[in-house]
């Protein structure tokens, strides 16, 4: 087997996308020793008896002491905590990362706690499903997807080519933003989908006691996609939406103008202006498919890397 990218992972958090990542490491031989980390008992013993890693600790801290790599996934609203307790104990030249959906409030959490000796890197592969936990992860998550890295100013460029290195022999494809400029672009991909989602879905659940569960008998495919997203993780969802406040009710209220501008198209009966709206949003898709960006469902999201990742910004 050829050289491990890092002697030491230690791997903070062991849900959906810590455990894809410690089998992927597994899978492709990335590194000589995982150490796996997680706050509750009962989840390390899952990730344990899943033979995830090598080690297993509950002390965040004790993980980290002979790490060259620590990727950090947890939801994003306990960042802080994570930082806070793993800051002191990182070796010189230490890559620390994290995966987190939001970037902005990722990095006021952590950057402040990480020590000058080590590399701070923000990151958020773009790749993910409704489950949740150790037993839900797997190797492919990250194949033909994009992942964004949003380092600060004045970062070492030798580790975040290392770290560029790391989410390539995943399979992903990387791309650099700025925090804000990710949170904004994610706020409108992301994470008013699975508001919407979590709002139609609950709003159909209300229904129900006048239906009495007709609804879900009827349902056709479109309510169903809506209760799969609507299935997410409650605690992950929460920090996405505290997290990225701003620039979620900015797309909240453009979201709520337009529905507002539908819903007159249908009291006034104006179904040129629904067309021309429904025309528009069919060729978006089938212009994307076309693009060869994205193939059929379940992949929908998945590239095949025939776009080049934009450049990185100085
Ligand atoms: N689920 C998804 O589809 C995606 C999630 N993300 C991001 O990845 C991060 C993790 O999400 P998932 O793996 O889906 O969540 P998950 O709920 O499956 O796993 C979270 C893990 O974090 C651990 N944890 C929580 N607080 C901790 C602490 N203080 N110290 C150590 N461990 C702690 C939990 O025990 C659990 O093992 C989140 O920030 C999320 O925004 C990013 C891309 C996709
Ligand atoms: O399950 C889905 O459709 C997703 O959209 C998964 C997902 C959730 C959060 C992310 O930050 C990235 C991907």
């Amino acid at each position: 087997m050829s050289t491990p990218m890092f002697e030491n992972v230690a791997l903070i958090g062991i849900g959906l996308i810590g455990s894809s990542l410690a089998r992927v490491i597994a899978a492709k031989g990335l590194a000589g020793h995982v150490t796996i980390a997680t706050r509750s008992a009962e989840t390390l013993a899952q990730a344990q008896a899943l033979e995830l890693g090598d080690d297993y600790c509950q002390s965040n801290a004790e993980a980290v002491r002979d790490a060259d790599l620590v990727i950090v996934s947890v939801p994003v609203g306990a960042s802080e905590a994570v930082a806070i307790e793993i800051g002191p104990h990182l070796k010189p030249g230490a890559i620390v990362t994290d995966v987190g959906s939001t970037k902005a409030s990722v990095v006021r959490q952590m950057a402040p706690h990480i020590p000058a000796h080590a590399h701070f890197i923000a990151g958020h592969p773009v790749a993910g499903t409704e489950q949740s936990g150790p037993a839900a992860g797997f190797a492919e998550l990250f194949q033909d997807r994009w992942c964004i890295l949003t380092p600060m100013e004045g970062t070492d460029a030798d580790a975040i080519d290392r770290l560029s290195q790391f989410w390539q022999a995943c399979g992903s494809t990387v791309d650099r933003m700025d925090p804000d400029h990710h949170d904004l672009v994610l706020a409108i991909a992301s994470h008013l989908p699975h508001i919407i989602a979590y709002n139609i879905v609950g709003t159909a659940d209300d229904l129900e006691a006048v239906t009495k569960s007709e609804v879900i008998k009827y349902s056709a495919s479109g309510f169903r996609d809506f209760t799969r997203l609507a299935a997410s993780d409650p605690v992950m969802w929460r920090d996405v939406c505290l997290h990225n406040k701003d620039a979620i009710l900015e797309m909240l209220a453009r979201f709520s103008e337009d529905l507002s501008s539908l819903q007159r198209s249908i009291r006034w009966g104006d179904g040129d202006k629904l067309l021309e709206l429904f025309t528009r949003t069919r060729g978006i898709r089938r212009s994307i498919i076309e693009a060869g960006q994205d193939t059929d469902e379940p992949d929908f999201g998945r590239h095949t890397h025939k776009t080049e990742p934009s450049a990185a910004p100085e």
